[in-house]
């Protein structure tokens, strides 16, 4: 019996980015999302996690820029559109959940009035429709109070919330394809797993692809069925998840894995995120050692300098 294979929401064929015209720093990266996946990108600081999320949402800001190659996003290639075609894209088809929630939301408009003008300008509802689903859109994404929140503006919301409300913006048009930059690394250990548990919740229900960014290898094995290694701006290595933790395949996967936070003689990898956030709560409620880290070339000298 055959599988029919969907074609894949997100292709990024050969993408290069510079500084300027000539100075690479994204080398010929591809790769595939298909409906419905989470694909994880997972790399050191500076490896170009983010730079390949900002090109697809045509947020790159100069000195940086595509210099060649494709990135297909239901069968269009986006970099060939003009900026009123990926205005319209950004927000509604694709979203993106950064870092750090403050800089993305407005602080002189309140977070309903945020997430309602999304359904207002993509979907051409009227303000108080609109309201009336920002609403739904905060119950949904589990924010306490959701009608008396959405009056708030954004400093007046906890950090965990704000994300919640990063979310709700995001998902408020239920866009195809979710990017989401480190979207718990700002945020405390108590309330990262539920931001995690809830965007992949949501976005299971929705049947939204997700492009999750992340240096935290403990979140990528927890979240995602495929995963692609990041190094120095080349995909060095991609494999589903399970494979990878259990037999990485390039030197530099070795080396983030025998980098990563150990606690006792037990590895965290492949683990769930709730649990390794446990150990080391539980580990600093002991007055243990914190976990040991190290740089991938220092755990792996087999990685090249
Ligand atoms: N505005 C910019 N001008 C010049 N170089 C930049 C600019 N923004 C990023 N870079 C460079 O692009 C490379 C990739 O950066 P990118 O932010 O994508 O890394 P990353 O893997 O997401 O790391 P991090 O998790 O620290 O953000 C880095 O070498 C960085 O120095």
């Amino acid at each position: 019996m055959s599988r029919i294979c969907p074609d894949p929401v997100l292709s990024i064929r050969n993408l290069r980015i510079g500084v300027g015209k000539h100075n690479a720093i994204l080398h010929n990266v591809s790769f595939d999302i298909l409906p419905g996946e989470t694909y994880g990108l997972v790399g050191e600081s500076g490896s170009g996690k983010s730079i390949t999320g900002l090109s697809v949402m045509g947020l790159l800001k100069r000195p940086l820029q595509v210099t060649s190659g494709e990135v297909m996003f239901q069968g269009q290639d986006v970099l060939k559109l003009g900026n009123r075609a990926r205005r319209r894209l950004r927000g509604d088809r694709m979203s993106m959940i950064f870092q750090e929630p403050m800089t993305a939301l407005n602080p002189l408009v309140t977070v309903g009035r945020q997430i309602a003008e999304m359904l207002v300008v993509h979907r051409g509802m009227s303000w108080p429709q609109a309201r009336r689903k920002a609403v739904e859109g905060l119950e949904n994404v589990r924010v306490p109070s959701p009608e008396e929140r959405a009056r708030s503006y954004p400093h007046q919301l906890s950090g965990g919330m704000r994300q919640r409300v990063m979310i709700a913006i995001a998902l408020a048009c239920r866009p195809d394809l979710l990017i989401a930059d480190e979207p718990t690394t700002a945020l405390d250990v108590t309330v990262q797993a539920g931001v995690l548990e809830l965007i992949a919740e949501l976005c299971k229900a929705e049947g939204t692809a997700v492009l999750l960014v992340s240096h935290d290898l403990g979140v990528i094995a927890n979240m995602c069925r495929r995963v692609g290694v990041m190094d120095r701006g080349r995909l060095v290595e991609e494999q589903d998840a399970k494979a990878l933790f259990e037999n990485p395949l390039h030197p530099y996967t070795r080396g983030l894995l025998a980098a990563r936070p150990r606690l006792g003689s037990r590895t965290l990898a492949g683990r769930g995120r709730l649990t390794e956030l446990d150990q080391v709560v539980a580990s600093e409620d002991r007055g243990r050692d914190a976990p040991t880290l190290t740089t991938p070339r220092e755990a792996c000298p087999e990685v090249t300098a």
